[in-house]
C-alpha cells in the first residue's frame, strides 16, 4: 500500500525523501487556489516562479504576469493573488506566469519528486483520484507563510488524507494530526480559521470572499501537474464544474 505524509513547510523539505513520489503542492490562501482557478477559466499553462524579476521577464515571452507580496498585487503585473481575478476571461488561452510569498516557492522546491500536483480544496477529488491511480508514495507540502507552520494548508492536507484514508498508509503523525484538525474544522471552516494568522493578517485587504471561495470543495474538475518547466492541467481546458 503506498504511503501519505505531510511536510508542514518547504523549509522542512530537506528533512524527505522527493524521489519517486508524488508531491501535492498546497498553499489555500491563496496560490494554488488561483492556479486551479486560473485552469478552470482557460489557462493554457502555468509558469511558477519564485522572484519577482524573474516573473517580469516573462511578459517579453508573452506571458500573462501575476505577482504579490505580502498579500498585495506587486505594482507593474497584470495579475494580482485574486481567484476572483482570474474568472472574467483575461487567462483564456494564456500562459501565465506567477510568483507569490509563499505558494510558488512550495512548487519550486519540490522539483526533485517524481510528479508535482498542484491541490486545493477546489480540486480535493481530482487530485485524490489521480494519486489512487498513480500508486506512488504521496508527500503533501504545505507551503505554510515564510517557513512557517499554517492551519490552512494542514487542513487540505487531512481533507486529503481523508478521501485517501484505507487505500494508503499513513506514514507517521503528521498525516494524522492533520486528519483530526481537518475533522474538527470540517463543519464550519470559515470560522475555524478565524483566528488563523493569515486570515488575521490579510483582514484588512478585504479578502473574506477570496477565503470562503477557497474553502469549497471540488468546485473544478482540473488537474495542474509539473510539466518540464511549467504547469499543464491534466484534464485540459476550460469552465467545467466538478462531474462534468
Ligand atoms: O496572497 C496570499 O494569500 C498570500 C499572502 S501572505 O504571504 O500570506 O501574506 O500569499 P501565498 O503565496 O498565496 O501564501
Ligand atoms: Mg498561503
Amino acid at each position: 500500500m503506498p504511503s501519505i505524509d505531510v511536510c508542514y513547510s518547504p523549509e522542512l523539505l530537506h528533512l524527505y525523501e522527493l524521489e519517486g513520489k508524488a508531491v501535492v503542492a498546497v498553499d489555500i490562501l491563496r496560490a494554488t487556489s488561483t492556479m486551479v482557478t486560473a485552469f478552470a477559466h482557460g489557462a493554457t499553462d502555468i509558469i511558477p516562479v519564485m522572484q519577482l524579476e524573474e516573473c517580469r521577464a516573462l511578459a517579453e515571452q508573452g506571458c500573462l504576469t501575476a505577482a504579490e507580496r505580502n498579500g498585495i498585487k506587486a505594482e507593474g503585473f497584470d495579475l494580482g493573488n485574486s481567484p476572483f481575478a482570474y474568472m472574467n476571461g483575461k487567462v483564456q488561452g494564456r500562459t501565465v506566469a506567477i510568483t507569490t510569498t509563499n505558494g510558488t516557492r512550495a512548487i519550486r522546491l519540490s522539483e526533485a519528486a517524481e510528479e508535482i500536483v498542484v491541490g486545493a480544496f477546489l480540486n480535493l477529488e481530482a487530485v485524490a483520484e489521480h494519486l489512487r491511480a498513480l500508486q506512488l508514495d504521496v508527500l503533501v507540502v504545505c507551503a505554510g507563510w515564510k517557513g512557517k507552520f499554517n492551519l490552512e494548508d494542514t487542513l487540505y492536507a487531512g481533507a486529503l488524507a481523508e478521501r485517501l484514508q484505507g487505500e494508503f498508509e499513513f506514514e507517521n503523525d503528521a498525516t494524522l494530526a492533520s486528519l483530526y484538525l481537518y475533522h474538527a474544522a470540517k463543519d464550519d471552516m470559515v470560522t475555524f480559521l478565524r483566528q488563523s494568522s493569515h486570515v488575521r493578517r490579510l483582514e484588512n485587504l478585504e479578502i473574506h470572499k477570496d477565503i470562503e471561495f477557497c474553502l469549497q470543495h471540488d468546485t473544478y474538475n482540473v488537474l495542474p501537474v509539473w510539466k518540464g518547466d511549467r504547469l499543464v492541467d491534466l484534464k485540459s481546458l476550460g469552465v467545467r464544474e466538478f462531474g462534468n
